[in-house]
C-alpha cells in the first residue's frame, strides 16, 4: 500500500483485554515506529493517554465520533461487536475509506470482508488488500488457535472432519468475566478459610461449605453461574440445531479461513467455557484422508510454522508444556497427546493449547497491520 503520510491509525478499545495485549505486541516488535498511532474509547476519551514505551500518544480520542475517526487511515478496534455495527456503517456511509481491522465477529461472515490468520492465508490476504478490498476482522479465537496449531495437516489438504472439545479461559469473555473469576475463587476460600486451617474437619465438611456458597450466592453478574470450581457448557448467543454461536463460529471461520465456500470441511464442536484465567485448550478428534503414522502427523505440525510445536506423548512433558499455565503471555501453540483412535486408522485425537489473546485475537490484528502498510513479516 502506499500512504500519503506516515499512515494514520487510530486504536479503538486499547484498555480492553484484547487490546491492551495489541498494545504490548505493537511495543514489543516496534510497530508504533511504522505509524502514528492514537487510542480511541467509548470512556475515557479527552484524558492522557497512557504511555507507551517511548512513544506519547496525546489525548484518548472519542471512539464513537465519526468526524474525528474518519481522520484516520487505519482504524483497529477491539471494542466488540456492538461497537462495529454501530459505527462501521456509520463511518462508510459518511464517506471514509480507510482500512478497518477489528477483532469482532460481526463483520466476520460478509462476502468483503477477509479474515485475517496470515500464517494460514496470507495469499488470500494479499490478494484481496491487491483487490482493493478494505474490511479485514480477526477470526474467532478457537479456530486461528487450531488452525496455527494443526496448520501441517490443514493446509495440506489432509483433514477431512473435525470433532472439537473445548475449554476456553474465562478472559476470552473480557476484562470484567476475568475478573469476575478472580473474586469467585476468592469468596470461595474466603468462606471456608476456618474450616480449612481446622485439621478436624473432613474435606468433605470443606466441600459441602464451598458447594452451599456455590448455589446460594456467589455473585456471577457476568457469567450468569458460577465459573470457579465449576464450568459452563455453553459460550455466546443461541444458533440453529442446538448449537451455540461459538460452536457454529467454528464450522463456518474454519472453512472462510481455508477458502472452503462450499464447507468442505466439517467441524462439530462442543465449547466449554472453564475456570482457567487465559489461554484456550480444545481436544481435537480428526478424521483424515490417508493413514499417516503418529511421526508422520507430528512431523507434519512441527514443520508448518515456528509457532506450533508438538509436546512428546508423555506425563512429564504434557504437564511441564501441555497447560494454559505453560503457553499464556506467549505466541506458542503448544500441540500434544497425538494417538491413534480405535475408531480407524485415519481417526487422531490431539490436544492443544495457545494463548487466545496472542494468536486467537491481538496477533493476527498486528500483523494485518503490517500487511495493509507493507512491512515486513516473519513466518
Ligand atoms: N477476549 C478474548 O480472548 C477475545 C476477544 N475477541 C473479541 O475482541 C473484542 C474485544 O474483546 P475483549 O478485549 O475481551 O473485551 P473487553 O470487555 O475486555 O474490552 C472491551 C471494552 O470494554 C470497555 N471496558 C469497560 N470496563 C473495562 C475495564 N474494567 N477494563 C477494560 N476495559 C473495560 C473498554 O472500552 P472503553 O475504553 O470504551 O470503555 C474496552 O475497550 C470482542 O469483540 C471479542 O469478541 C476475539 C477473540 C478473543
Ligand atoms: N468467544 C470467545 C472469544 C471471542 O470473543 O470470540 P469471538 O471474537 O468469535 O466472539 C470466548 O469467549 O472465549
Amino acid at each position: 500500500m502506499t500512504f500519503a503520510e506516515k499512515v494514520k491509525v487510530a486504536i479503538v478499545g486499547y484498555r480492553g483485554m484484547v487490546g491492551s495485549v495489541l498494545v504490548n505486541r505493537m511495543l514489543e516488535e516496534d510497530d508504533f515506529a511504522l505509524v502514528d498511532a492514537k487510542f480511541f474509547s467509548t470512556s475515557t476519551h479527552g484524558t492522557p493517554a497512557p504511555k507507551v514505551g517511548k512513544y506519547d500518544l496525546g489525548l484518548i480520542g472519542d471512539a464513537n465520533s465519526v468526524t474525528e475517526l474518519s481522520k484516520y487511515d487505519i482504524i483497529i478496534t477491539c471494542q466488540g461487536g456492538d461497537y462495529t455495527n454501530a459505527m462501521h456503517p456509520q463511518l462508510r456511509a459518511a464517506g471514509w475509506n480507510g482500512y478497518w481491522i477489528d477483532a469482532a465477529s460481526a463483520l466476520r461472515m460478509k462476502d468483503n470482508v477477509s479474515l485475517i490468520l496470515d500464517p494460514i492465508n496470507k495469499d488470500q490476504l494479499k490478494a484481496a488488500l491487491e483487490a482493493g478490498q478494505k474490511d479485514f476482522a480477526g477470526a474467532n479465537c478457537t479456530v486461528s488457535l487450531m488452525l496455527i496449531g494443526l496448520g501441517g495437516l490443514f493446509s495440506k489438504g489432509l483433514v477431512e472432519n473435525v470433532i472439537v472439545s473445548s475449554y476456553q479461559a474465562a478472559s476470552g469473555a473480557g476484562a470484567a468475566n476475568m475478573r469476575e473469576l478472580i473474586e469467585q475463587f476468592g469468596a470461595l476460600h474466603s468462606h471456608v478459610e476456618a474450616e480449612l486451617a481446622d485439621k478436624s474437619k473432613t474435606m468433605l465438611d470443606v466441600a459441602a461449605k464451598v458447594q452451599e456458597k456455590l448455589s446460594t450466592d456467589l455473585p456471577a453478574p457476568y457469567f450468569g453461574a458460577p465459573l470457579a470450581a465449576s464450568l459452563i457448557p455453553w459460550i455466546d448467543a443461541k444458533h440453529d440445531h442446538g448449537f451455540t454461536k461459538e460452536e457454529w463460529k467454528g464450522h463456518a471461520e474454519t472453512n472462510k479461513i481455508l477458502g472452503f465456500a462450499d464447507n468442505t470441511i466439517k467441524v462439530d464442536s462442543t465449547c466449554v467455557r472453564v475456570g482457567v484465567l487465559r489461554s484456550h485448550s480444545q481436544s481435537i478428534t480428526l478424521k483424515l484422508k490417508e493413514n499417516l503414522s503418529v511421526e508422520q502427523i507430528e512431523q507434519l505440525i512441527a514443520e508448518h510454522n515456528k509457532w506450533a510445536y508438538v509436546v512428546p506423548n508423555e506425563k512429564e512433558q504434557t504437564l511441564a508444556r501441555l497447560t494454559p499455565t505453560a503457553v499464556s503471555g506467549t505466541l506458542n501453540i503448544a500441540v500434544g497427546r497425538v494417538r491413534k483412535l480405535s475408531l480407524g486408522d485415519e481417526y487422531v485425537s490431539i490436544f492443544t493449547v495457545g494463548d487466545q489473546l496472542l494468536w486467537g485475537a491481538a496477533e493476527p490484528l498486528r500483523r494485518m497491520l503490517r500487511l495493509v502498510v507493507g512491512a515486513p513479516l516473519d513466518y
